[in-house]
């Protein structure tokens, strides 16, 4: 049975009534759990024998705030049927009631968590404890009062900074902002600490505090302003364009000019405001999207399958991936063995290693001591000597199919046999890579690609391909690794490109016909980095990522789709013209040898557009080039993106549509804020899509009119309204 929500309540002899938050796993706020709370502290207040209250969490945690489900369940009502009520019944029963509350905290306080908090009259925390207001990463604001009460326990620049950056703190340094009154060393300490203070409240021998009314943190109101103007601005430069973080600065200031209680009531409309946008839509998706992909039919529902533990991994080859990927492992506590052809190779990837661990230890993200322990897991080799050790290999060398035959077929007699065999490759068929493999069905079961993407350390998506063939156990045990490695996973299916590159590759070749019909590449890149949001628009990118790679991907894509892919002379002229990218200091961009900066050089790369033009002949002889508005350079570039993402979902290479979600924004950069490539078109809505790919069609010459062609799944969901995230329909029942 699903457990229900509920605040247990229960009276000790010494006076304090103790209300324990309890829905599992995290004690998220529903509604239920909310009224259950204040009926609770109603109890307790009216019951002479109570002198004092302790609000604590069940399950190891006091509370990750509001239900966020609730914000996805239509019954619900807007904004998840948060209403200022709940504003009023933390004043009038937590802050405000005839007794003391006191809250116990323990694991994390988020959200409407610490918002419960600090509507209590004192707060105790374990060593460690998360403390955060986080609402903004949803697309929403603070909406049980932290607005008002954060900047009035930690100061306003300080709860500006908390509540804008989402960032949480430790109770430890919550304790000198202000935020927690006591921290407890360890979980033991706990109660007794919170129940000592919460009846010296009671008993007068310490102050009752009550946040909202505080002013001792704030400063005089110009000051208060101009930290306001400043973090206006700040805000506008992270979140570009973005509502909901401004909303969250206005409750604040309405606060500050008028008092906390009618900040409440501001904060309740810029609350409401920021819910009913798209961007909270999106999020709160992503946030789901993101946790779902830890599940895969087929795999983590088997009964009785469990992950097997991977302590020791083999990464073959020490490049740039190699390394970044023995890096993320042997920060995790996995060992590593990397193994290179010759001992100058394998310095060099040992030497990247140290490197990607120094840096992080320069940054403050990791002590001198662990950063030894890490490199310390990390063992080289130049020959298969030891990789019977190996729970799992990783090949990373270059994408040459024979050499990852014969590296595949020299591991089938050098590792254990339940060891599993995977490869990085990003594109090539995993099938073709273990095609020399002897063992048969048994050596198919344990071959699956693990896709990073670069840096493997940094970047958080990994893709894992399972061909027809790979075990349930392998995928479980891969998919048990990336938690470890601390990478979100997405189960794909085997093709050209899996997932992610598949579905960006029409994101340069779209780019590169805007090129070819006579548009500026500089202008093109500017719409889509600044006006949508991606990270670096599809000319930067291929400046980042290398022409020579661009030309050998794209390669794969116009053998494998030929029917639907635009090939033009732009790129191999860069390769020609050794215009690599930042590599060699030039591409579509030039770059500053020391900083690395990229700027614009349209001198150097007029010649190489004019011939690709004049080559691809898209216009008619001495034809101007089309007049394309913005929008329509982003629908031009992002329609045929959608369209190969629909044809991803609808072949089923992934699990369900949400999973692209996840991996467009995790390995592509496409904004959080919409939701993911697959959510955003639905919210752009599969007739509009069509309509332009259409028009687009019609725009070109015939022979390129293919790779703008609507699939069929996105052809039926325009034309039944069915919605692209629903995934395809079942068969029909004969
Ligand atoms: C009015 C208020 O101001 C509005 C709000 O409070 S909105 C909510 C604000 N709070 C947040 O954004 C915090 C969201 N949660 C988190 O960041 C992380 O879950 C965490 C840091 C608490 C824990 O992380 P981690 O240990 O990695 O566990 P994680 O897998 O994320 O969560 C465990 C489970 O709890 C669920 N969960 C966590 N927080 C939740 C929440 N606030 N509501 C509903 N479910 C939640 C997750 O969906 C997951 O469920 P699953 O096992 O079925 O997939």
């Amino acid at each position: 049975m699903a457990p229900q929500p509920e605040a247990q309540y229960r009276v000790d002899p010494d006076g304090v009534a103790v209300i324990t938050l309890n829905y599992p796993p995290l004690n998220a706020l529903h509604p239920l759990l909310l009224r259950s709370l204040f009926e609770a502290l109603r109890r307790a207040h009216a019951d002479g024998a109570v002198k004092a209250v302790v609000l604590t969490g069940a399950n190891g945690n006091f509370c990750p705030g509001f239900d966020i489900s609730q914000f996805q369940n239509p019954d619900a009502g807007a904004g998840g049927g948060i209403d200022n009520s709940i504003n009023d019944a933390i004043c009038k029963y937590l802050e405000g009631g005839p007794k003391p509350v006191v809250a116990a905290i323990q694991g994390v306080a988020l959200g409407g968590g610490l918002e419960v908090a600090m509507g209590c009259n004192a707060r105790v925390a374990v060593a460690g404890t998360k403390l955060g207001l986080p609402e903004l990463t949803l697309g929403i604001i603070p909406g049980f009062g932290g607005t008002q009460r954060l900047p009035r326990l930690v100061g306003l620049a300080k709860g500006c900074e908390m509540m804008l950056t989402s960032t949480p703190i430790k109770a430890e340094a919550g304790l000198k902002l202000g935020l927690v009154d006591a921290v407890a060393p360890d979980v033991g300490g706990l109660m007794p600490a919170a129940r000592a203070l919460a009846l010296d409240i009671a008993a007068g021998r310490r102050p009752r505090m009550y946040s909202l009314t505080r002013t001792d943190k704030l400063p005089a109101l110009g000051e208060a302003l101009a930290i306001l103007d400043m973090a206006r601005a700040e805000a506008g430069r992270r979140a570009r364009g973005l509502a909901h973080p401004q909303l969250c600065l206005d409750a604040i200031q309405a606060g500050i000019e008028a008092g906390g209680q009618a900040g409440l009531a501001a904060e309740g409309r810029a609350f409401a405001a920021a819910a009913a946008l798209d961007t909270h839509k999106a999020l709160v998706h992503i946030f789901f999207a993101q946790r779902a992909t830890k599940k895969v039919k087929g795999v983590t529902d088997v009964p009785g399958l469990k992950p097997r533990p991977m302590r020791c991994v083999a990464v073959i080859g020490g490049g740039l991936m190699g390394s970044g990927i023995a890096t993320a492992l042997a920060l995790n506590g996995v060992a590593v063995i990397l193994k290179e052809v010759n001992q100058q190779f394998l310095d060099g990837g040992l030497g990247r290693i140290r490197a990607n661990v120094a840096s992080r230890v320069k940054k403050g993200a990791m002590s001198q001591a662990a950063a030894d322990a890490a490199l310390a897991r990390v063992t080289g080799a130049l020959d298969y000597g030891g990789f019977d050790r190996a729970d799992m290999v990783i090949e990373a060398v270059i994408e040459d199919i024979p050499l990852k035959q014969k590296i595949f077929a020299d591991l089938e007699k050098a590792c254990r046999p339940d060891a599993i065999l995977s490869t990085n490759t990003s594109t090539i068929d995993i099938e073709l890579v273990g095609a020399k493999m002897a063992g048969g069905a048994a050596a198919r079961r344990r071959l699956l690609g693990a896709h990073f993407f670069s840096p493997a350390h940094v970047m958080p998506l990994l893709e894992i391909v399972r061909t027809k063939d790979t075990g349930a156990q392998e995928l479980l045990d891969t998919l048990a690794l990336s938690a470890v490695i601390k990478k979100t996973p997405v189960v794909v299916g085997n093709c050209t490109g899996f997932a992610v590159n598949r579905v960006f590759f029409p994101y340069t070749m779209a780019a590169v016909m805007l090129a070819d019909l006579g548009l500026d590449p500089y202008r093109v890149d500017g719409v889509v980095a600044g006006r949508f949001g991606m990270p670096m628009g599809p000319f930067r990118l291929n400046d980042l990522v290398g022409s020579d790679i661009g030309l050998h991907v794209g390669a794969n894509f116009v053998t494998s789709f030929p029917d639907r892919v635009y090939v033009s002379r732009l790129i191999p002229a860069l390769n020609e013209a050794k215009r690599l990218g930042e590599k060699t200091g030039k591409g579509f961009y030039k770059f500053d040898a020391k900083t690395r900066k990229a700027s614009p050089d349209p001198e150097g790369l007029a010649p190489l557009l004019e011939g690709s033009r004049r080559e691809a002949a898209l216009l008619p002889a001495g034809a101007k080039p089309p007049a394309l508005s913005d929008a329509d350079i982003l629908d031009w570039i992002f329609f045929p993106v959608v369209n190969e993402g629909c044809r991803v979902v609808a072949e089923g290479i992934v699990d369900k549509a949400a999973d692209l979600d996840v991996a467009s924004v995790m390995a592509m950069g496409f904004p959080p804020v919409r939701g993911g490539l697959i959510f955003w078109a639905d919210l752009v809505g599969a007739k509009r899509i069509v309509a332009r790919l259409q028009q687009f069609a019609a725009m070109v010459p015939p022979q390129h009119a293919g790779f703008f062609a609507p699939c069929d799944y996105l052809l039926q969901a325009a034309a039944s309204g069915r919605k692209l995230s629903a995934g395809p329909p079942p068969p029909a029942k004969l």
